[in-house]
């Protein structure tokens, strides 16, 4: 801001605006990540995928780096960073992670070069993480909106899970284990701004875009 802007609050938005020498760069400051939260099988990256389709230039999503084996189809540096023990948790100790999390024995995180990507092309950042990052993240300066994204109920995650393909027995079997506590912590108040129940598809991503249109992008103004 310019010497001025301490009469900021007396000028016109336009000379607000005109005050700021850079202003695009303070505005995605200003932008809050968005971030989703839900059990594997939830929705969430169904979701993602329609969100991005409907605003492709608003968003960027993160790409998170995992210890995982890649499944069929998966490219590093699109879909996740595929990386091993060492050397991630030799970057999670020099601090280079906003979050990282063991799920079903392998490591997930996130980078802070992988947000700042995001931020750098004046996107907002969208996060898919796991609730231990959901608690990372918001002790960091971020300010995310944290959307919970609720299966209808078990016996219909597993189902999903099982048409999906994409798990063992026992990955299937520790991934609905984790969902009852991930279900309690998602409805335990304070922690979401928005709880989504994905039951009906077309609902549930009204319902998000609505909530996306209202708070996250209307969130772009606040400077003003
Ligand atoms: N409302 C819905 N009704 C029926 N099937 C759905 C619905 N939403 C998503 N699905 C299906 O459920 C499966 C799981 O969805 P998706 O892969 O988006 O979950 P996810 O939360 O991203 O899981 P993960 O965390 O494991 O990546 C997918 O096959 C998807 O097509």
């Amino acid at each position: 801001m310019c010497g001025e802007c301490c009469v900021c609050y007396k000028m016109s938005i336009h000379e607000i605006l005109c005050c700021v020498s850079d202003f695009s760069k303070i505005s995605n400051q200003m932008l809050r990540p968005l971030v989703f939260c839900g059990p594997s099988g939830s929705g969430k990256s169904t979701l993602v995928k329609r969100l991005m389709n409907d605003f492709p230039d608003k968003f960027g999503f993160t790409v998170s780096h995992t210890t995982r084996s890649p499944r069929p189809g998966e490219i590093h540096g699109k879909h996740y960073y595929f990386t091993d023990e060492r050397t991630i948790r030799q970057a999670i100790e020099k601090g280079e992670f906003i979050e990282h999390a063991v799920f079903s024995s392998n490591i997930y995180g996130t980078s802070f070069e992988a947000v700042e990507s995001i931020t750098r092309q004046g996107k907002v950042v969208l996060m898919d993480i796991d609730m231990q990052g959901v608690r990372q993240v918001k002790k960091t300066n971020l300010n995310p909106w944290c959307v919970f994204v609720q299966p209808p109920s078990i016996t219909e995650l597993r189902k999903r899970l099982l048409k999906r393909k994409t798990e063992s027995e026992e990955s299937l079997e520790r991934r609905i284990a984790n969902a009852r506590e991930e279900i309690a912590f998602g409805l335990q108040a304070r922690n979401f701004d928005k709880v989504i129940v994905n039951d009906n598809l077309d609902k549930a991503y009204k319902e998000l875009k609505d909530f996306v249109e209202d708070k996250v992008l209307g969130s772009r103004i606040t400077l003003m």
